[in-house]
Order: structure tokens, then C-alpha cells, then sequence
């Protein structure tokens, strides 16, 4: 058995070359959210498509209401949705509605509160000048403008404004489609008794969370048992429509290693990455499918996520920024941390007060309560085994990009 660590580094980007760029597809705007824009969009319409009412209120001449108070005839009805208006004639008023078209001839709009409110007969009370309460036609986008860049993470102001300018759809480049598959005989659903050696089964969820949290899609089974007969049998539907298998468990240096035993000389290779949590890792490619094979300890499988796959999944997804964001903080309470292997502690992290960091909960990697009130990952470097209240330490915040 060879004692040889593979890096941290060395794993990940094993891992980042797994799981190629995923292809451009045309997805309705709405379902765009959180994607990457893959082609310019350019406006194809102005926006405002045409001069329209800022006010509801009466459209006007500005030369006709100069002199106030001034009673005027109102001619026409404008509201917002009417599409065929007559010119507005000197000396008179159309009553017109906010986003209504302004009728040519007007050149400004009296806003009601500003008026007695008329339907027949208006009396304006305060003058306004030209322009006054009119958008002009193009004032925000002119045809042929780039809008938005290639490359741009589309939010809800860019779903806004492409819907805005009569997109139907948008280039992205698509969700990732990983099958999230638990191992582990031990394995059991809710709304089942425990029975002794039998636990309810938290990676699948958890992971499969993660990969929606990153951007991705997650197909989940969450109770394949340690027997690799059945194990390839709930793959093997699914290989052909996924873009990366992720399992959990059967991976470290016992008897009944389902993972391990289903894909060593398959094109998986297992090994000992110099980190704690998560020390054994396999990837590799399978059929032609991306495998990552993350440790069964419930914080191992997500620690191993944060720092493996979901770089990995943000970068086939396009994003420029494929880590979280990383502060400087300082220790509150000693941690210790073994020689020779980078340790994510998991921490609480308070921006505000100083910037502290409090280790949350011991090293061991099945305490899941501490991982769930953590929100960041503090790393102790592979060769510093002490830190004392103080120290200064990075920490890998778990929300936001
Ligand atoms: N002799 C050695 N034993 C172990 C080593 C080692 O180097 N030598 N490494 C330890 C480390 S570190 C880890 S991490 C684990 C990894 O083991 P496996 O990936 O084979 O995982 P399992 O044995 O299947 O499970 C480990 C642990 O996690 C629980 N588990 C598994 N799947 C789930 C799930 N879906 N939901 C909730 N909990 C799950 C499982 O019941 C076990 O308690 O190996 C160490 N051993
Ligand atoms: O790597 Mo194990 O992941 O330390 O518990
Ligand atoms: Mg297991």
C-alpha cells in the first residue's frame, strides 16, 4: 500500500479537467437565472419603443398652458395599451394615462394633480415645459446597442431587460447534469425505525443541495447498497444523460468498498489526498462519464465538494469566478491540525466584529450539527499543526461567489 499523498492542488485540477465546458443551448429567459450569458445581446427594439407618458396627466403643447390657470378641450382618451392615436391639435388636450403613447403634436404632459381633472373640459393650473413627463422613444436603449455582455451571470435586471427588449430566449451555457448516488448497506429512508448499524441516509440530500446551490442539476439515488452488482445496475440506465456521476462512501481501505471495487482499473483512480476532512478521493472517467468519488463521512463528502467539485461545476458552467470568496480573519480559539495535510475546520465567521473566526465543533468528520451552524471553512496549511488564539487564517466563506 503506497503511503504517497496526492496534493490538494493535484486532485482539483484532476477533478476541473473532468467536466468539460458545458454546450450553449437557447433556454426560455425565464429559466436563465444564475446562468452565464453566452453571446452578446444586442437590441433589436428601443426601449422605450416609443415616446410614451411619464405621468397620468393630460398631453399638451407646452406654449398652450404657459399662461395658467387655461381651460382646454379634451379631445381624446389615451391609455396605456391604446395603439392607435390621433394628433393632438393646438389648444388642445388628450387625457393620457403613465406609459400611454404621447400623441405627435404634444410635446409635454400636465400631470393630473396638476390640473382640476376634466374628462370633457381640463383646467390646467401649473405650466410645464417642453418635454416635461414624456420618455422619449430610445432614451434608455437605442437599436443596435450591445446590452449585455457574453459572459455576463444573468440576475434578474438582465432577465428584465432582455424580456424587456423582446427576447424570447437567451444563449447560456447549460446546467450541469450530475447523478448523486449514496452508498452505503447501512442506508435508510425517513419514516423508518432505526434499526442498530442502520442510519438515516444525509449525503445524497446534502450533496445533491450542494450541486443545485453551484448551478447544477442533481438526480439523486440515495439507497444503492455495498454489493457492486447493484451498484452497476443503478448506473448504468443513467450514464448516458449525465454530465458527472458523484457517489459517496465505499472509497477508503476497508472490505466492501462498493465504489472502489466497481471502478478501480476502470478508469477511476483512488488515492489519498493530503487534506483532512476528506482524505480519499477518486475521479476518473467511466464509459466516458466524468466519476468523482467522494469520502462517506457526511463532512468529508461536503468539505470535498466546496474544494473539488464545485469549482469544478462552476467552470463548465462559464463562470469567471469559480471559487468562494476567501477573508483574512483572526483565530478566536486554538486549533491543532495534523502534519502534512491541509485542514478545513469549519468555522463561524463574523465579518463585522473584528473579523473573528470561531472554530466550530472538533475535527472529526461525522459532526454534522457543527458543518450545519458553520459558515465557513477555515485552512489550516499542510504544514502548520498549531495555531494559537490570534493567528491570522483564511477562511472560505460558504455563501455567495
Ligand atoms: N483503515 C482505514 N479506515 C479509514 C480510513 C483510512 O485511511 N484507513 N479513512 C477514514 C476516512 S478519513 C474516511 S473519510 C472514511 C471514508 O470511508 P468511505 O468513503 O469508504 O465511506 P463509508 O465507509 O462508506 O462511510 C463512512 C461513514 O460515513 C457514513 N455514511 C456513508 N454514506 C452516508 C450517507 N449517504 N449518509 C450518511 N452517512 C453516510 C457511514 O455510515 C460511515 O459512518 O473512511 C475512514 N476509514
Ligand atoms: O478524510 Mo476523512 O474525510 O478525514 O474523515
Ligand atoms: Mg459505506
Amino acid at each position: 500500500m503506497s503511503n504517497a499523498l496526492t496534493r490538494v492542488a493535484d486532485h482539483k485540477a484532476r477533478v476541473a479537467g473532468l467536466v468539460g465546458m458545458m454546450p450553449v443551448v437557447d433556454l426560455p429567459v425565464a429559466d436563465c437565472l444564475g446562468l452565464v450569458l453566452a453571446e452578446d445581446v444586442v437590441a433589436g427594439v428601443p426601449l422605450p419603443p416609443f415616446d410614451n407618458s411619464a405621468m397620468d396627466g393630460y398631453a399638451v403643447r407646452a406654449a398652450d398652458v404657459a399662461a395658467v390657470p387655461v381651460r382646454l378641450p379634451v379631445v381624446e382618451d389615451i391609455p396605456a395599451g391604446r395603439t392607435a392615436v390621433g394628433p393632438l391639435a393646438p389648444g388642445t388636450a388628450h387625457r393620457i394615462m403613465t406609459g400611454a403613447p404621447v400623441p405627435s403634436g404634444a410635446d409635454a404632459v400636465v400631470q393630473v394633480e396638476w390640473t382640476d381633472g376634466g374628462t370633457s373640459e381640463v383646467r390646467v393650473d401649473r405650466p410645464v415645459v417642453v418635454g416635461q413627463n414624456v420618455r422619449k422613444m430610445a432614451d434608455d436603449v437605442a437599436v443596435g446597442t450591445t446590452v449585455l455582455d457574453a459572459g455576463v451571470v444573468l440576475g434578474p435586471a438582465q432577465l428584465g431587460l432582455a424580456a424587456a427588449l423582446g427576447f424570447g430566449s437567451l444563449p447560456v451555457r447549460r446546467r450541469p447534469r450530475v447523478l448523486v448516488l449514496s452508498t452505503g448497506s447501512e442506508l435508510v429512508g425517513p419514516g423508518v425505525a432505526l434499526e442498530p448499524g442502520q442510519i438515516y441516509e444525509s449525503n445524497g440530500v446534502m450533496l445533491a443541495a450542494a450541486v443545485r446551490e453551484a448551478g447544477g442539476e442533481a438526480e439523486l439515488l440515495r439507497f444503492v447498497p455495498d454489493d457492486v452488482e447493484q451498484f452497476h445496475a443503478a448506473i448504468a440506465p443513467r450514464l448516458g444523460s449525465v454530465d458527472l456521476l458523484l457517489t459517496s462512501g465505499g472509497v477508503s481501505a476497508g472490505a466492501y468498498e462498493v465504489v472502489k471495487d466497481a471502478f478501480t482499473g476502470r478508469g477511476v483512480e483512488f488515492t489519498k489526498v493530503a487534506m483532512q476532512p476528506g482524505g480519499p478521493q477518486g475521479a476518473g472517467r467511466y464509459q466516458g462519464v466524468a466519476v468523482a468519488t467522494l469520502p462517506g463521512n457526511p463532512v468529508s463528502a461536503q468539505v470535498s465538494f466546496e474544494v473539488f467539485i464545485r469549482p469544478a461545476l462552476r467552470a463548465a458552467m462559464g463562470f469567471a469566478q469559480v471559487e468562494r470568496p476567501v477573508a483574512t480573519a483572526t483565530l478566536s480559539a486554538p486549533v491543532t491540525s495534523p502534519a502534512g495535510r491541509t485542514q478545513f475546520r469549519r468555522g463561524a465567521y463574523d465579518p463585522e466584529s473584528g473579523r473573528v473566526v470561531t472554530p466550530v465543533g472538533g475535527p472529526g468528520s461525522h459532526l454534522l450539527s457543527a458543518l450545519a451552524i458553520s459558515n465557513c471553512l477555515i485552512e489550516v496549511p499542510e504544514d502548520v499543526t498549531e495555531l494559537a488564539a490570534g493567528a491570522r487564517v483564511a477562511v472560505r466563506l460558504l455563501h455567495g461567489e
